[in-house]
């Protein structure tokens, strides 16, 4: 666990960020999409592989090291914005907007996968479907302020679940100790498709005392 980084931006310059790189990561979606689903061939798909590899050195110019990791402010809210399923600047993320109950009981998604995650044809791979549900298994166990990391994950897969508009929902079983079992749903426009529970655990390094004071709270 090397980055769970403090940060001291105020709410203006991540605001300001976000309106730079949200947009910019989005581009590169639809880019991935372009390129997935583009009929263009020849020199026309030559062309547009010299102008992507022109803009990816540019990038290049300053980069950091390694992932992103997650950054937290004074007040415990995170940032995990390379994450792979909400991250705000990564492109391989859909990204989902993830909102919860008040009471924090529940978190819901509503969000589009496209062709990027196809598995049997039209359809969201598998391994994707498990992806979006653990992220969400994860953000049900933070919003009820029981943070924890995957220890388990068991997945049904009940229909095929159709790329395009979807929706996923997650929510808190029951808990023991730093155990947290949370269940969750992913549901098309036809209804269920796949179903998950899974075990969520604060590691032992977040229950420590002496790491009290650095312990994100980007779930909550
Ligand atoms: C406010 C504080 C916040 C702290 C933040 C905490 C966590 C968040 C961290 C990162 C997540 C960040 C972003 C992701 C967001 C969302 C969701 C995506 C989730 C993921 O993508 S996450 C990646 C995949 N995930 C892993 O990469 C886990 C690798 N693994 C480990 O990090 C350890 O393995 C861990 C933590 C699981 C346990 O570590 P540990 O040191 O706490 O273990 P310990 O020995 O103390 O066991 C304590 C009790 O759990 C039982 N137990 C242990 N492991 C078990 C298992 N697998 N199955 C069933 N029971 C198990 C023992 O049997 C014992 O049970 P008992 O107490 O009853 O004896």
């Amino acid at each position: 666990m090397s980055r769970f980084a403090p940060e001291h931006l105020t709410p203006e310059q991540i605001e300001e960020q976000s309106a730079v790189y949200g947009p910019f990561t989005q581009a590169v979606r639809d880019l991935v999409d372009a390129a997935i689903r583009t009929e263009l061939g020849g020199d026309d798909i030559r062309a547009a592989q010299a102008a992507v590899e022109a803009v990816t050195a540019r990038l290049r110019e300053r980069e950091i090291e390694g992932a992103l990791g997650v950054t937290f402010s004074e007040d415990g809210v995170g940032r995990p914005w390379g994450n792979a399923v909400i991250g705000l600047r990564n492109a391989v993320a859909p990204p989902l907007v993830v909102e919860k109950a008040e009471d924090g009981s529940r978190v819901w998604s509503q969000f589009h996968l496209g062709a990027a995650y196809e598995g049997p044809p039209g359809c969201v791979h598998g391994g994707v479907a498990s992806l979006v549900l653990d992220q969400m298994l994860g953000q049900a166990a933070g919003a009820g302020g029981r943070p924890g990391m995957t220890a388990t994950l068991q997945v049904h897969y009940r229909k095929p679940t159709p790329l395009g508009p979807l929706r996923a929902e997650a929510w808190i079983e029951r808990t023991e100790g730093h155990k947290t079992w949370a269940r969750g749903e992913l549901t098309g426009p036809e209804g269920l498709c796949v179903e998950a529970e899974g075990l969520f655990i604060l590691p032992r390094w977040a229950r420590e005392p002496a790491d009290a004071e650095t312990r994100p709270g980007f779930f909550e």
